[in-house]
């Protein structure tokens, strides 16, 4: 049986002054719908790459992503990305920026009262229905993020991918929307590809977790299966022998295997007419 998303031997060329730079070789992957799939690899390696091609931005120079047996190759309401910095429009409440998507997607099977439960229903999966009228300014950053999911989430996507979506949180903050993330994966079994460095998060979220070898021609390196059961929760986790031995599988791979200092320096990124950017969404 196909899978449900499979990103198929994936490469990735970018056009650079210096010539063609391979940023990701063969990059293969088969994901179950309803998994939660965290990429963990060095800075630079190609983890949002590889989303901004399941995401349609970026078209793959060889291979190919297939959603439910569809070739993906332009940005859809069916693969919702979610930005580390949010991506508000500021001129909007927190009502009107989940209402834009929704109507974007369900304008003709929705009524208009549909659309306003739908939107307060997805504000209110992520404890936000207080601030419906405020505008991002008003906001606190992890509220911001709350808002950007509940307006991903709203989409129904088959395929929520997250670039970091945490990462410029507090400690804290994050922690708490990693726990609002799994109760709404626990409600709603969303397919998630998730972007982050942080190894505790991976962990804690994921059903598996990919792990890339330093570019250039980034790949795949491993693939850790996290059989721990559901619901996790953080603190007992903590002295959970399965959980270290998660942990330090990871942190194996990153500091032993994959080295830092093996990394060669960033390329330049390519002026704005050869990048292959289609579009920016979200
Ligand atoms: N448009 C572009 N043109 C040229 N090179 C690019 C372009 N976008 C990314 N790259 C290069 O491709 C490689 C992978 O970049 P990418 O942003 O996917 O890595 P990453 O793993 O997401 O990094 P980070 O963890 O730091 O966000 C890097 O060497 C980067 O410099």
């Amino acid at each position: 049986m196909p899978s449900y998303l499979d990103i198929s031997h994936i490469s990735m060329d970018f056009p650079t002054k210096a010539g063609p730079f391979r940023a990701l070789d063969k990059v293969d992957l088969k994901i179950d719908r309803g998994e939660f799939i965290s990429l963990i690899g060095h800075s630079g390696c190609g983890k949002s790459t590889v989303l901004n091609v399941v995401a349609g931005l970026y078209q793959a120079s060889e291979g190919a992503v297939i959603l439910e047996s569809k070739e993906v190759n332009q940005p859809g309401p069916d693969r919702a990305v979610v930005f580390q910095n949010h991506s508000l429009f500021p001129w909007l409440t927190v009502y009107e920026n989940v209402e834009i998507a929704v109507k974007q997607v369900f304008k003709r099977s929705k009524t208009k009262a549909e659309i306003r439960d739908w939107v307060k229903h997805n504000l209110e999966l992520v404890h936000m229905s207080h601030a419906l009228h405020k505008y991002p300014a008003e906001i606190s950053g992890g509220m911001k993020q709350r808002v950007g999911i509940a307006r991903a989430l709203s989409m129904e996507p088959k395929v929520l991918l997250m670039d970091e979506p945490f990462g410029a949180l507090d400690a804290l903050t994050r922690a708490h929307l990693q726990d609002a993330l799994m109760d709404i994966q626990a409600e709603l079994n969303n397919t998630v590809i998730l972007i982050t460095h942080d190894v505790d998060e991976a962990v804690l979220l994921s059903d598996r977790i990919v792990m890339m070898t330093n570019g250039p021609a980034a790949t795949v390196g491993d693939i850790l299966s996290v059989d721990l059961p559901r619901p996790r929760e953080r603190l007992s986790l903590a002295d959970n022998p399965d959980y270290n031995h998660y942990r330090a599988e990871v942190l194996t791979f990153l500091h032993k295997k994959q080295a830092k200092s093996e990394v060669p320096p960033r390329q330049p990124k390519p002026t704005e007419s050869s990048s292959p950017l289609k579009k920016v969404v979200g």
